[in-house]
Order: structure tokens, then sequence, then C-alpha cells
């Protein structure tokens, strides 16, 4: 195990000072469950000196240049670190090791995409002079950061998902208050010694952690949190957005991904692309693809390809090269997935592969036979499982995909322009990957979803535009 983590107790990262409070959390090593250090649990008082101290950073001036230069030699840092930091996320997530690499390498890049947004943001020209008496006049809108965000990110990608929270947040102006998952903390606090070594100014970052419910009531109650950005479950998101008044609230949430297999689709392609991306992080993300729709002609031939990438798949040890799928973030959610396959066979369908848990270890498992009411299909799995079923025509297939409680990303294997195009418009998501999987991601992209998916949008671009107000300037000549 990383050294630098060996039985130590992180302290809350308070106006610049680290503050160890007596109250610990265990931090769990997801394949053993062995404890691999402890964080502090923050109080009342601690948030309100954060918030306090995020709101008086924002007197001291950081220009966008600044804020440019502290992002880039973060994520150089980060860059020079990263093998540190994918031995942490290996242990406090579960991720195995190469996973947790390409994780690190992407919030580099999320922190890069920031830092070269912070030098283009920019209102632009309003032309009042063209309404009848306002011809001696000029106007033109500026953005100016919205103040004090409260950040709160989930467990499964923690630190690519705490940079496209503080990147785009700092590179605005703002002061951030993160409060990462408790259960897998430690990178992010990781990351904030980062920071301050990147040279970002005392206060502007301030980190919490402990018990999310009881911190986020903290926070909700400081009206000097001009802002919340949460990345989690749609249960939490919604009551965040009931109390957050009128503030601005900006919510990633859940999804039941679907992707569709045309019968006039690389089916190679698609077998291996869907196997790789139904199973990434142990199917822990939430564009993991959840329900595969494959036209009837071509199912039979599909699911045996699919098999047949998805039984090459290592389960085991995070930590160890040729891992594929490590253990799930607790033995709990292993045991709820277990349930939702034993209650979706009980309901009539059928276990093409897998299907079988060892501790917090889930087989990748393909359901078949299955039916849209099934909890397998019809809630967000969060899982290393995925169910196939089959269609006959666009028409139904579109409605079979919009059938759903969540929008966020959707895939679509056709080399059909007239049904691609069709599924652009009428596929009820925040975005459509035709020829990949629901779970393409690249980090400058707008990314965000529909229905209880969520509101808004992440990329720092984006994020930039909701962590702004634009505000009109008019001058009377
Ligand atoms: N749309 C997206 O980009 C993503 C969405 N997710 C969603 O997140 C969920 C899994 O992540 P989890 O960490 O289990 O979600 P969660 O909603 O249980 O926790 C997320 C964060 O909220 C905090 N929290 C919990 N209760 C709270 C409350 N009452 N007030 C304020 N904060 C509270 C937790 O401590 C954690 O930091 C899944 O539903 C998944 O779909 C996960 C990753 C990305
Ligand atoms: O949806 C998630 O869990 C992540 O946002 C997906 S990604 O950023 O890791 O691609």
């Amino acid at each position: 195990m990383t050294t630098i983590v060996a039985g130590k107790q992180y302290g809350l990262f308070i106006n610049g000072k680290w503050e160890k409070t007596i109250e610990t959390m265990d931090v769990l090593n997801k394949y053993n469950q062995e404890s691999i250090a402890s964080i502090s649990v923050a109080e009342k008082d601690h948030i309100d000196k954060a918030v306090k101290g995020a709101k008086d950073a924002l007197n001291d001036s950081f220009s966008p240049y600044e804020r440019y230069e502290v992002l880039m030699k973060a994520a150089n840092l980060l860059l020079e670190r990263g093998e540190e930091f994918a031995q942490v996320l290996a242990l406090e997530v579960g991720k195995p090791i190469r996973e947790s690499r390409g994780e690190i390498e992407r919030a580099a890049q999320t922190l890069v995409i920031s830092a070269e947004e912070a030098k283009r943001i920019h209102g632009e020209g309003v032309p009042v002079e063209s309404a009848p008496g306002s011809e001696n006049r000029m106007a033109f809108t500026v953005r100016v950061p919205v103040g004090v965000i409260a950040a709160i990110t989930p467990f499964n990608v923690p630190v690519n998902l705490v940079c496209h929270k503080i990147g785009p947040a700092l590179a605005a102006g703002n002061s951030v208050i993160l409060k990462p998952a408790e259960v897998t903390p430690i990178c992010a606090l990781m990351l904030t010694d980062l920071m301050e070594e990147a040279g970002l100014p005392k206060g502007r970052l301030q980190v919490v952690t402990g018990e999310g419910a009881q911190i986020g009531e903290w926070l909700l109650e400081n009206k000097d949190v001009n802002m919340f950005t949460f990345t989690g479950s749609p249960r939490v998101g919604e009551y965040l957005r009931s109390k957050a008044g009128l503030r601005k609230v900006a919510l990633e949430l859940g999804n039941n991904s679907a992707t569709i297999v045309h019968n006039d689709a690389n089916l190679e392609q698609a077998a291996s692309l869907i196997a790789q991306k139904s199973f990434n992080n142990a199917g822990q993300v939430c564009i993991s693809v959840q329900r595969v729709y494959v036209q009837e002609e071509i199912a039979e031939q599909f699911i045996e390809l699919l098999k047949k990438n998805t039984e090459k798949l290592v389960v085991g040890d995070p930590l160890d090269e040729s891992t594929d799928i490590g253990p799930m973030i607790r033995i709990g959610e292993a045991e709820r997935v277990e349930s939702w396959v034993n209650e979706a066979v009980e309901q009539g369908a059928t276990i093409a592969l897998g299907g079988k848990r060892n501790e917090a270890l889930f087989e990748p498992t393909i359901l078949v036979n299955v039916n849209d009411d099934m909890k397998v299909c019809r809630q967000e799995v969060f899982g290393p499982v995925v169910s196939v079923a089959t269609y006959k025509e666009t028409n139904e297939v579109i409605a079979k995909v919009n059938d759903s409680d969540y929008g966020l990303q959707a895939g679509l294997f056709t080399n059909n322009l007239q049904f691609a195009m069709r599924a652009a418009r009428e596929i009820e998501v925040g975005g459509l990957i035709v020829n990949d999987a629901s779970a393409y991601r690249v980090d400058h992209m707008p990314y965000g979803g529909v229905k209880n998916s969520g509101n808004g949008k992440e990329g720092p671009k984006y994020a930039i535009e909701e962590m702004t107000e634009e505000r009109i300037i008019v001058i009377n000549l």
C-alpha cells in the first residue's frame, strides 16, 4: 500500500490550514475492507468558518491570468504525482489501477481546460442604441463570479469529478467549499495540498469532510453560500434543490443508460465497446451501459459477441495490473445488485453470463429475456450488470429508450444516417453518442442530463457559464 496514506488522519482544510478533529471516520480499502486512513469530522463552526473564509477571499485579487497559472501548475503537479494518486484511487474506490491512471490523466486535462477557459471569460456588446431614444447610449455585458460555491461530489470518480467542480469554479474567480464523498475523500484531500502548492491563494479552496447529510444542512443554512454544484444521486440532488431557495443549484445526477445496436451496426465494434463501457469501475459510472436494445434479427449474434468480450474481463484486486473489475464501493451495494439480479431472474430474466458475488466483488453480468419494468432496467443499477432486450423497428426502440425517468446519455450503433439524425432529435437525453456506447465522455464537451438526470452542464466552458452571472453595463453618453 502506498506509504503516503497508511494510517494517516487527514484534517479539514480551512483558510489555508489543516485542522484535525477529535471525531474521525475511517476510510476503507474497498478490496479487503481494512482501514487505510481516517478523515476529520466537521462541526457546524468549521463550516461557518470555511464559508466566511471563502467569502473573505473574494476580496483578494486573483486575476484571470493568475488563475490560469495556478490551474496549469496544478495539472502538471497532478501528472507528476499521477502514480501516487492512482494507487490511492485503487485503494479507496476499488478502481483497477490501470483505470485509475486513466482518471488521473483526464483530471489533469480537466484542469488544463479550466486554465484555458480562465482566459476566455467575456461578455458581449449589446446594441441598445438601436432602440428609439437610446441613440446616445452604449452597452456591453460582463461575466462576474457568483461568489462562494459549495461543491459536493460522489464516490465513484473522486479526482476527475472534483476537478470538474473546482477547476471551472476557480477559473471563473469564485471561492469553493468542497465536500468530497466520505467513502472516497483521500484523493480530494491530496488534491487540496497540491492546489496550495500550485499557488492557490488562501481561502479560495476550503475542504470539509464528515457526514454528508449533516454538512449539507449546515451549508444550506449558511446564506453566504451563493451556489450549490452537486454530483450524486437524484434523491440528494432533489433535496438540495428543494432547500436552496433562490440560489443557483447545478445537478449532475443518475441514469439508466441505454445503448441501441441496429441491424446495420458493426457488431464486433459494438460488442467490444459495450463490454468495456458496461463494466468500467464495476459499472459504477452514471453513463455506464445498463440497457442494450438490439434489433431482433442480429440479437443472437450480438449476445454471443458480448459474452465473448465480457468473459475476458478479470475480476480481482484493483492493485493488480491484470484486473479489469475491482470491488464495488460497499459490500452492501454488491448485495443490492445481487438481489436485483435474482429478482429479475424470478421475473423471467435469464443470466447469460456472471451473476455471482464474492463479498464486494460482483461478476460482470449479462441478463437477457428482460422486460423494461424490472428494477435492473427501470432503476439505476450502478453496478456491473447489463440487460439486453430486443426490438423490431426504430419507432419502438426510440420509445423504449425514452421510457425512463432519466436522460443523461445514450448510445446508438448504426450506419443509417437518417436513423441517427432522427434519434438525435427524438431521444430525450443530454447527449447521444453515435457508433459508441452511452459512456463516452471527453472533458471539454458539454455534459449533463434532462429529467431526473439533473440540470445544467459540466465541461469547464459550460460550468463557467453557470458559475458566473451576466451583468449588463449601459452608458448614457
Ligand atoms: N451525472 C453524473 O455526472 C454523475 C452522477 N453520479 C450519481 O451519483 C450516485 C452515486 O454516488 P454517491 O456518492 O453514492 O451519491 P450520493 O448522492 O449518495 O452522495 C453524493 C455526495 O452527496 C453527499 N450527501 C449525501 N447526502 C447529502 C445531503 N443530504 N446533503 C448534502 N450532501 C449529501 C455525500 O456525502 C456525497 O459527497 C449515483 O446515483 C450516480 O448516478 C455519479 C457520478 C457522476
Ligand atoms: O458519470 C460518471 O460517473 C462520470 O461523470 C463519467 S466520467 O466523467 O468518468 O466519464
